[in-house]
C-alpha cells in the first residue's frame, strides 16, 4: 500500500495522521508513506521525529472576512495545488488522507483532480473551513462525532469512525510512563497542559496553586508548559523548595504523550478534539478549560458535551484561578470512579481500525 498523508498546524491535526500511519503499518508492514506538511506548522518537527519521509508546500489560511490577504492566499493555494500534483504523480499513492488544517486543502484537491482515492478525517463536531471545502471533492469523510454529519451534506460518503489517536493511546505502554516520571504506580498522576502549544492562563493557574500542593503528597503533577512559556515558568518554579518540587515534573512538551496519558488519573487541559478523544478512550476524567480563541468557540462546545456526559468538569478561562482549580481537582478525584466510567462510555478506542477498513474498501473500489 502506498499512502500520502497530510494534515497540520497543530498537534490536534498531526497526531491523528500519525496514528493512521501506525495503524496502516501494523496491518501492511511494507506500506510506503509520504507526509506532505507546511514549513511553518508543528508537523515539521513532530513528523520528522517519527521518521516518516516529509515534504512541504507553502500555504496560509483564508481569513473569514474579505481581505487583500485572501488574494495572496488564493495565489499560494493554486501554486500549492501544482506542487502537490507533482508530489502525487511522483509517489503514485493508492490513497491520500488528510486530517485537517490549511495544508490539507491543496493536497486533497490535487489528488481528487488526479482521480486518486481521497479521505478526510474531521476531529471536531464543527468542521474547519478546509475540511468543509474539501467535502465537495473527496471520496470519504470520516468523522469523530455523529453531530458533524449535518455539516457535510454534500459529501459523497460520511462515516463515523472516531479519532484514530484514541486507538494509539489505548495501546501505549504504561511501564514506560512510570519510568519517564521515575515514580511508582501508587502515585496519582495529574497531567496539566494547554493543547499542543501550551496556554498562559492554565500555566498561571498552576503557579497560583503550587504553594498549596504540599498537603497532597500522593499526587504527582506532570506540568507541560508549552515551548514558548517554558523558560519563564522554570524561573518561577525554582523559587520553591525541593520537597514541594519532588512531586512535579515540568517539561516544555511531551513527545511521548500516549505513555503518560496511559498512567494519568486526571487530565487538566484545553478542550481540543484530539485530546478529548484520547482521554475518553482511556477513561481518564478531565478538568477542561476551553480556549476562548478558537473559531465558533468550538472548544467550549466540546467541553460542555463531556461535562454533560459526566466525564469532565469545565472551568471557563475567565473563571479560572489557582484556588478554583485546586478545589475542582479535589472534587473530581473524590468521585473519580464515576467520572472515569462516564469518560470510557463515550470513548471510541477502535477508531483507527475502522478508518483503515474504510480506506481499504475505497482503494479496492477504484
Ligand atoms: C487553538 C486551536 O486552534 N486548537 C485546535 C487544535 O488544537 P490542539 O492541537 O492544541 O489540540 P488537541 O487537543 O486537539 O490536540 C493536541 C494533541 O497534541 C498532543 N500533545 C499535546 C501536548 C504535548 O506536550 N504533547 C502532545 O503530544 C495531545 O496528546 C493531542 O494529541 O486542533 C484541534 C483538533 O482539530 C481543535 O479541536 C482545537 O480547537
Amino acid at each position: 500500500m502506498r499512502i500520502i498523508v497530510t494534515g497540520g498546524g497543530t498537534g490536534g491535526h498531526i497526531y491523528p495522521a500519525l496514528a493512521m500511519v501506525n495503524e496502516i503499518k501494523k496491518h501492511h508492514p511494507n506500506a510506503e508513506v509520504l507526509y506532505i506538511g507546511s514549513e511553518r506548522g508543528l508537523e515539521k518537527d513532530i513528523v520528522k521525529r517519527a521518521d516518516i519521509p516529509f515534504v512541504t508546500i507553502e500555504i496560509s489560511g483564508f481569513k473569514r472576512k474579505l481581505s487583500l490577504e485572501n488574494l495572496k492566499t488564493i495565489v499560494k493555494f493554486l501554486k500549492s495545488v501544482g506542487k502537490s500534483k507533482q508530489y502525487i504523480k511522483e509517489f503514485q499513492p493508492d490513497v491520500v488522507i488528510g486530517t485537517g488544517g490549511f495544508v490539507c486543502g491543496p493536497v486533497l484537491y490535487a489528488a481528487s483532480k488526479l482521480k486518486i482515492p481521497t479521505v478526510v478525517h474531521e476531529q471536531n463536531v464543527i468542521p474547519g473551513l478546509t475540511n468543509k471545502f474539501l467535502s465537495n471533492y473527496v471520496d470519504l469523510i470520516a468523522i469523530s462525532f455523529e453531530g458533524s454529519k449535518e455539516y457535510f451534506k454534500k459529501a459523497k460518503r460520511v462515516v463515523l469512525t472516531g479519532n484514530p489517536r484514541a486507538t494509539e493511546v489505548v495501546r501505549a505502554d504504561k511501564t514506560n510512563g512510570y519510568k519517564v516520571l521515575n515514580i511508582t504506580s501508587d502515585k496519582k498522576v495529574i497531567l496539566i497542559f494547554g493543547g499542543s502549544r501550551g496556554a498562559k492562563a492554565i500555566n498561571q493557574a498552576f503557579l497560583e496553586m503550587l504553594p498549596k500542593l504540599n498537603q497532597y503528597q500522593n499526587f504527582h503533577f506532570v506540568f507541560v508548559t508549552g515551548n514558548v512559556h517554558y523558560d519563564l515558568i522554570q524561573k518561577e518554579i525554582q523559587k520553591y523548595d525541593s520537597k514541594l518540587l519532588k512531586n512535579i515534573f515540568v517539561t516544555p512538551y511531551l513527545y511521548n504523550m500516549p505513555e503518560i496519558l496511559a498512567i494519568t488519573d486526571l487530565n487538566i487541559s484545553r478542550a481540543g478534539a484530539s485530546t478529548l478523544a484520547e482521554v475518553t478512550a482511556l477513561g481518564v476524567p478531565s478538568i477542561l478549560i476551553p480556549s476562548p480563541y478558537v473559531t465558533n468557540n468550538h472548544q467550549e462546545k466540546n467541553a460542555k458535551w463531556l461535562e454533560e456526559q459526566g466525564a469532565a468538569k469545565m472551568i471557563k478561562e475567565q473563571e479560572l484561578s489557582g484556588d478554583k482549580l485546586l478545589d475542582t481537582i479535589v472534587e473530581v478525584m473524590k468521585n473519580h470512579q464515576s467520572y472515569s466510567q462516564a469518560a470510557q462510555n463515550i470513548g471510541k478506542p477502535e477508531a483507527a481500525t475502522k478508518l483503515l477498513k474504510e480506506m481499504e474498501t475505497l482503494i479496492k473500489k477504484k
